[in-house]
């Protein structure tokens, strides 16, 4: 049987803007206000997917969710009609009516975790959608995210979807962004890398002093339950607690990793050494590529700007290994020059191609964000709803579709604009008709 690792990206929804709403993501602080373009954000992300489909991998595209997000307002007390609702917004809780409207669920690494079903006990392939409990506009994900994984990988016999964890800080979840799977071939069993930020439940464990640690162990250690993996088919890492302090808010913006390659940071994670050797164990003997990038050559500044470890590393249908990297790496000379050498490593990973998503980097999020990862054996492939897998024909819809609904510009003002809401529910409603979701969004219920 065939096996491929596939591709999700996450569909730039209407409201695409910059509110600067992630504390401790240095790109959504430095660009908020800034005036975003939703339409380029849009197209910019159907080009890579696409990019990648023509490369012969399998690629897939996650709808975005409701923004503005009224039923949040109302739940809070905001009544009235739609547009008493956003003006009364704007004015009294004017950060919290931004939270409502952040095209946020782009970022589908940050979907859920994913275990594939060579690594399950019941053999079923697993979904948690993560909780984003650290920041408000993205705890208001996780169940349109469920509804649009149960929409996209609709299949019992096949898929497992499980309920995001509690709502709780001690169970914070970020998703497949602090979890990378290594493995000899996509459908031999893997083992799966958690990597947290703080131990919630252990008050003396180290943690950063200034920018908050989204993923818990605890919150890892559960997904690793309820995916029902072996204690032999996953490790735990905490990541270090100093490099989220500079602006490290996930472990995929210091590490990536792809079948038996791990490309990392030196001062990515705790206790580096011990954990390699535990991975080596675990890994049983089977050969495995460590890329440790040192300081001295990329520091962790270079690192958050370029977003070089924010890149997706693909197995291409020859087995060649390539890095789809941001443009923003060609322009940084150090980690311009570094992705020279990495084709030359010896390393199956032999070409780099690089994608401008500028307006979605604008924001913190770049390639590897914009994607969930599902490694799938071909029965799993056929079993998905086909209506969300790219080809010619949904790339030209889904061109046409963002051309129709989607503005060329928005700023933060003109989120209070009832027309946005008009807009962007008209544009959802025929996406999921495109799609073949069904009513997954709360205003079609
Ligand atoms: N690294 C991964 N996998 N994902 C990137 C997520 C970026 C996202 N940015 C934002 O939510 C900014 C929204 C704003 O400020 O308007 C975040 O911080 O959660």
């Amino acid at each position: 049987m065939k096996h491929y690792e596939a591709n999700f990206d996450g569909l730039v929804g209407p409201t695409h803007n910059y509110a600067g709403l992630s504390f401790g993501n240095v790109a959504s602080l430095n660009n908020a206000a800034s005036t975003s373009s939703p339409k380029s954000a849009a197209k910019q992300g159907l080009l890579k997917a696409k990019a990648l489909a023509d490369m012969g991998m399998v690629q897939g595209m996650l709808a975005p969710q409701e923004r503005p997000d009224l039923h949040t307002l109302r739940r809070i007390g905001f009544s009235g009609s739609d547009a008493q609702v956003l003006s009364n917004a704007a004015k009294q809780a004017p950060a919290v009516l931004r939270a409502c409207c952040s095209a946020s669920s782009m970022w589908t690494a940050n979907a859920a975790t994913v275990s594939p079903s060579a690594d399950t006990h019941d053999g079923k392939l697993h979904f948690t959608p993560a909780n984003l409990v650290d920041k408000l506009h993205r705890s208001i994900e996780p169940i349109t995210t469920g509804n649009i994984l149960k929409a996209t990988f609709n299949n019992s016999r096949y898929f497992s979807h499980h309920q995001h964890l509690p709502e709780h800080a001690s169970f914070g979840d970020e998703g497949a962004a602090n979890h990378t799977r290594l493995c000899s071939e996509y459908g031999h069993a893997g083992l799966e890398l958690f990597v947290y930020g703080q131990e919630a439940t252990n008050p003396l464990a180290a943690k950063p002093k200034l920018f908050p640690a989204r993923q818990t162990l605890e919150a890892s250690q559960a997904i690793a339950r309820l995916h029902q993996l072996d204690d032999d088919s996953a490790v735990f890492i905490q990541q270090n607690p100093d490099v989220i302090d500079q602006g490290v808010f996930h472990n995929d913006v210091i590490a990536v990793g792809n079948q038996n390659v791990l490309f990392y940071h030196q001062q990515a994670f705790v206790d580096t050494q011990a954990k390699i050797a535990e991975i080596q164990r675990k890994f049983n003997g089977q050969e495995l590529h460590f890329i440790e990038v040192p300081t001295a050559k990329i520091s962790i500044d270079d690192a958050v700007k370029s977003y070089l470890f924010n890149t997706q590393i693909i197995t291409l249908p020859s087995g060649e290994m390539a890095i789809i990297a941001p443009t923003n790496c060609q322009d940084n000379p150090a980690v311009a020059a570094y992705l020279d050498e990495v084709v030359a490593l010896g390393t199956p990973i032999k070409q780099v191609h690089y994608f401008d998503v500028k307006q979605s980097m604008q924001n913190g999020g770049g390639p590897a964000c914009l994607r969930l990862r599902v490694a799938m054996n071909e029965m799993e492939v056929a079993a998905v709803n086909q209506h969300t897998l790219m080809s010619d024909a949904l790339f030209a819809r889904l061109n046409l579709w963002v051309d129709k609904h989607y503005r060329d510009e928005l700023a933060v003002d003109d989120l209070a604009d009832p027309q946005l809401v008009i807009e962007s529910r008209t544009a959802l409603d025929e996406l999921t008709q495109i799609m073949k979701l069904g009513s997954v969004y709360q205003f079609q219920k």
